[in-house]
C-alpha cells in the first residue's frame, strides 16, 4: 500500500478537465507572456505549451509550475510533442520568426507560412474541434494560412488582428484626455501593421463623438494634428523593438483577454482578423481585422461599421494589399474549402 492510499480512500480516478484546455504553440517571448497573463487572470486551469525547442519549453513549464501556489491550481504541461495538445478548446499560435527593427511584418510572410503549414495540421489532428487564435506575424495573412491549413470553418479561426493596435490607440488618446483608456471608444482596423486604419469618425468619449465637435479630427487638415497619434501607433512596435528587441507584454495581456472571451463565452467585441468575404465590398477570402464578437463558438458576429467614404476606401485598399501578399504565399498541402454556414 503506498502512502496515498494511507491518506485517502480513492473512489474515482482524477480526470483531466478539458473544458478550458488551451494550448500555446511557441514558447518564446510572446508565448510566455500570453501564458503568464492567462494563468494570472485564471483564463484556464489546463495549459499546454509546445515549442520546437523542447528543452526551453520544459524549462519554462517547470518554472511556471513553481508559481502554482499563487495561481488557481492549473495543470501546466509542455514539450515538443503535439500529442499533449489533444482535446484543446483553443490553440494560440505564437510560433515563428519576428521582425528585426526596421523590417516590415509583411516581409515575414513566407517564412512563417512554412512554419504554420506544418504545425496547424498537427494541432487540428489532435483537436479537431479547436478554435485557433493566430498571433504570429504578419498576423492577418498568417490567419488566412492557418484557416487554409486547418480545414476548420472560418468562424473558428481568427487572428489577434488590431487588438494591440487599438489598445495602443486608446492609451495614446487617454493620455491626451487624462482618462482611463477603458473609457475611450475607438477602433483601429484593416491590418495589424503599417497599413492599419484609425476610425477617427467613430472615436467616442463619454457618449460624445469627437468628430461632431471637430469635423477635421484625425484628418490632414486638423490644426491640432491628432493624426500623429495614429502614426505613433504604427511606429509603436519598432520603437519598443529598438529599445528591448521585441514586444511581448501588451500583446500577452490582450491575447489573454481574447482567450478569456472565447473560453468563457463572454461575447465581447475585439478587432480580430476575420474572413471579410461578403463585407464592405470585399468578395474574396481575405482575413482582415474587424470588430467581432467572440464567444465559445468562435466568431459569432462581425460588427457592421458605419464607415465614412475615406475609411471604406482605405479598408478596400488594405484588403487588396493583403490579398496580394496572400497570393504570393505558397501553402504546401491541399486547398481546403471553408465549412462555415456562409460558405457551404
Ligand atoms: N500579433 C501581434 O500583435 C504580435 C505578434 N508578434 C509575433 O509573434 C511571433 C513570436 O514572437 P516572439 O515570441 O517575440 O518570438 P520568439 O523568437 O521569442 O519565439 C518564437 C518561438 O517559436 C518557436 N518555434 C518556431 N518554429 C516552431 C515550430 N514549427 N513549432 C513550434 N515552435 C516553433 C521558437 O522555438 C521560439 O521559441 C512573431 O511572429 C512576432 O512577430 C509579436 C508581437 C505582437
Ligand atoms: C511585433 C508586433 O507585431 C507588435 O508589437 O505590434
Amino acid at each position: 500500500m503506498n502512502i496515498q492510499n494511507k491518506i485517502f480512500w480513492r473512489d474515482q480516478p482524477h480526470i483531466e478537465n478539458i473544458g478550458d484546455k488551451i494550448s500555446i504553440v511557441g514558447a518564446g517571448m510572446v508565448g510566455m507572456s500570453v501564458a503568464v497573463s492567462m494563468l494570472g487572470t485564471g483564463v484556464t486551469k489546463n495549459l499546454v505549451l509546445v515549442d520546437a525547442f523542447g528543452d526551453k519549453v520544459k524549462g519554462e513549464v517547470l518554472d511556471l509550475q513553481h508559481g502554482a501556489l499563487f495561481l488557481k491550481h492549473p495543470r501546466i504541461q509542455g514539450g515538443n510533442d503535439f500529442s499533449a495538445t489533444q482535446g484543446s478548446k483553443l490553440c494560440i499560435i505564437t510560433a515563428g520568426v519576428r521582425q528585426e527593427p526596421g523590417e516590415s511584418r509583411l516581409s515575414l510572410a513566407q517564412r512563417n507560412a512554412d512554419i504554420m503549414a506544418k504545425l496547424v495540421p498537427e494541432l487540428v489532428k489532435h483537436s479537431p474541434d479547436t478554435m485557433i487564435l493566430m498571433v504570429g506575424n504578419p498576423c492577418d495573412v498568417m490567419t488566412y494560412v492557418a484557416w487554409k491549413a486547418s480545414g476548420l470553418p472560418s468562424h473558428k479561426v481568427m487572428g489577434a488582428g488590431t487588438t494591440l493596435d487599438t489598445q495602443r490607440f486608446k492609451v495614446a488618446l487617454s493620455r491626451k484626455f487624462n482618462l482611463n483608456p477603458a473609457n475611450i471608444h475607438a477602433w483601429i482596423i484593416g491590418e495589424h501593421g503599417d497599413n492599419s486604419i484609425a476610425l477617427w469618425s467613430s472615436v467616442n468619449i463619454g457618449g460624445i463623438r469627437i468628430q461632431q465637435i471637430n469635423s477635421k479630427f484625425g484628418t490632414d487638415e486638423d490644426p491640432e494634428n491628432w493624426m500623429e497619434l495614429h502614426k505613433d501607433v504604427i511606429g509603436a512596435a519598432q520603437a519598443i523593438q529598438e529599445l528591448k528587441g521585441y514586444t511581448n507584454w501588451g500583446v500577452g495581456m490582450s491575447v489573454a483577454a481574447m482567450a478569456k472571451a472565447l473560453i468563457t463565452n463572454k461575447l465581447t467585441i475585439y478587432p480580430v482578423s476575420v474572413n471579410a468575404k461578403g463585407r464592405y465590398g470585399i468578395e474574396e477570402d481575405i482575413f482582415i481585422p474587424l470588430p467581432s464578437v467572440l464567444g465559445s463558438n468562435g466568431i459569432t458576429d462581425v460588427v457592421h461599421l458605419n464607415l465614412n467614404e475615406r475609411e471604406l476606401t482605405d479598408l478596400q485598399n488594405t484588403a487588396k494589399l493583403l490579398k496580394q501578399v496572400q497570393d504570393t504565399i505558397k501553402i504546401k498541402g491541399k486547398e481546403i474549402k471553408c465549412k462555415c454556414r456562409r460558405c457551404k
